[in-house]
């Protein structure tokens, strides 16, 4: 209960609001997992449950028609987890039986597609615009479900094919990854930040569509490379390794406490090409002196994240119009300052974890039109060059339904010769 008033503050990220949580509790690593799961499965449908809870009069009598937490959890269980009234006997307070046996008793409710879909309107009506119904749903649905967990093998150290063998020995439930070369999928999520495999720095959690962008990068020894928006470091380990930790590897970012996470990373994964450089803004000098001297720049650009509902279904309820709008201006500002560093005949890979147009192509067609010098050229060609098969237009558009990754979406840009 307590947990689920935490996030529906939505006054921080669901990860970090859970740990808050669990740091202030005490409480074992099982009743963790179900107050999790629980949390996080009322993120996802909370406006299936809401509607739900609304078909009959509140529990607890208020002023407005408000839903309480504890009703959202009572709804979760019974009717996402599907526990049985007898399940939940032991848990209920006095009225809580009959109130869940009335709205069993109600006819099913006719749902809007926001409803539908539980998406806010405003994103349900953008999504709408450009899917028809039918896909939207099927998007929705996957968007809301939760995410397999998938391994990046780093190939300085290890082979999918031994990390595999040493997984599966284990018991782990695991399949190679269908597009990524160096993936692994598990079947559950284990615990494995503690296994010998990721503190030596043969294995690192991460989606197969961020492995993708490496490969559209695709980075060459001894280059000169810039990781835009580093972050903590997930896509830099990853092109480092592609490097054979040769080169330079820039990993530049505005946020000091995620740039510092990386350095034990980048120890643990063996990698000596990595610099580290916190910026100010795109515009600082440390970036401007780069200009026209880099090989390869990748752009993770900071976005709305709408493509990753999977692992942070809080985030479709935090992002909100003038949210995305303002993201936009910051894209539009960091893609501009990071195609100057380019060299000519360099390479540049624009990439969002979003599913907004806005966020995207947009951003991506704007810059072109208003840049001769720069053109578009084929992820899809790109990828089967290096034997990796996923049919996609120009760029490339990663969807959870058809790919089983993140939404992702990603375009190639190269300077003229
Ligand atoms: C999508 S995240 C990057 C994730 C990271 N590449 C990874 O693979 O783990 C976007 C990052 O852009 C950073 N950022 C925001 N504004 C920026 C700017 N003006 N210049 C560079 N980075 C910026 C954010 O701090 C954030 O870490």
């Amino acid at each position: 209960m307590e947990a689920t008033t935490q996030l529906l503050q939505f006054s921080q990220p669901a990860d970090a609001a859970l740990s808050a949580f669990f740091r202030s509790k005490k409480s074992g690593a099982r009743d963790r997992a179900f107050i999790a799961e629980t949390a996080y499965a009322i993120l996802r449908r909370k406006r299936l449950l809401t509607r739900l809870a609304t078909l009959i009069p509140p529990l607890i009598p208020t002023k407005k028609q408000h839903v309480s937490s504890r009703e959202l959890v009572l709804l979760s269980l019974s009717r996402l987890r599907g526990m049985s009234q007898r399940q939940l006997e032991p848990a209920l307070l006095e009225g809580e039986a009959e109130w869940l046996a009335e709205i069993r008793r109600q006819p099913d409710p006719t749902l809007t597609l926001g409803e539908q879909l539980d998406f806010p309107d405003w994103l349900a009506e953008r999504l709408s615009a450009r899917l028809p119904a039918d896909q939207l749903l099927v998007l929705a649905r996957a968007l809301n479900t939760p995410a397999p967990l998938d391994l990046r093998v780093n190939t300085l150290k290890a082979t999918r094919e031994a990390v595999m063998a040493q997984l599966s020995a284990e018991g782990l439930m695991l399949l190679p990854c269908p597009y990524s070369p160096i993936g692994l999928r598990l079947k559950n999520r284990p615990f494995l930040q503690k296994h010998p495999l990721f503190l030596d720095g043969s294995i690192e959690v991460q989606d197969e569509g961020s492995q993708l962008l490496g490969y559209l990068l695709a980075p060459r020894r001894g280059e000169m490379v810039v990781d835009f928006c580093a972050g903590a470091g997930g896509k830099t380990l990853l092109l480092g390794a592609m490097m054979r930790s040769t080169g330079r590897l820039y990993a530049m970012d505005v946020a000091e406490k995620r740039l510092a996470k990386l350095k034990p990373r980048v120890a643990r994964a063996g990698l000596s090409n990595v610099h580290p450089i916190l910026i100010a803004s795109e515009n600082d000098i440390r970036v401007k002196r780069l200009t026209g001297k880099v090989d390869r720049v990748l752009v993770d650009a900071p976005c709305s994240g709408l493509g990753t509902l999977r692992r942070n279904p809080d985030l479709k309820w935090r992002q909100t119009p003038e949210s995305i709008a303002e993201l936009t201006q910051k894209q539009t500002a960091i893609l501009t300052a990071a195609a100057r560093l380019l060299k000519p005949g360099g390479r540049l890979v624009y990439a969002t974890c979003s599913i907004l147009s806005e966020e995207n192509e947009s951003i991506v067609d704007a810059f072109l039109a208003s840049r001769p010098e720069f053109c578009r050229l084929s992820a899809t060609d790109i990828l089967a060059d290096q034997g990796i098969r996923l049919e996609n237009g120009e760029d490339l558009h990663l969807s959870p339904p058809i790919h089983s990754t993140d939404g992702f979406y990603a375009a190639v840009l190269q300077r003229q010769e």
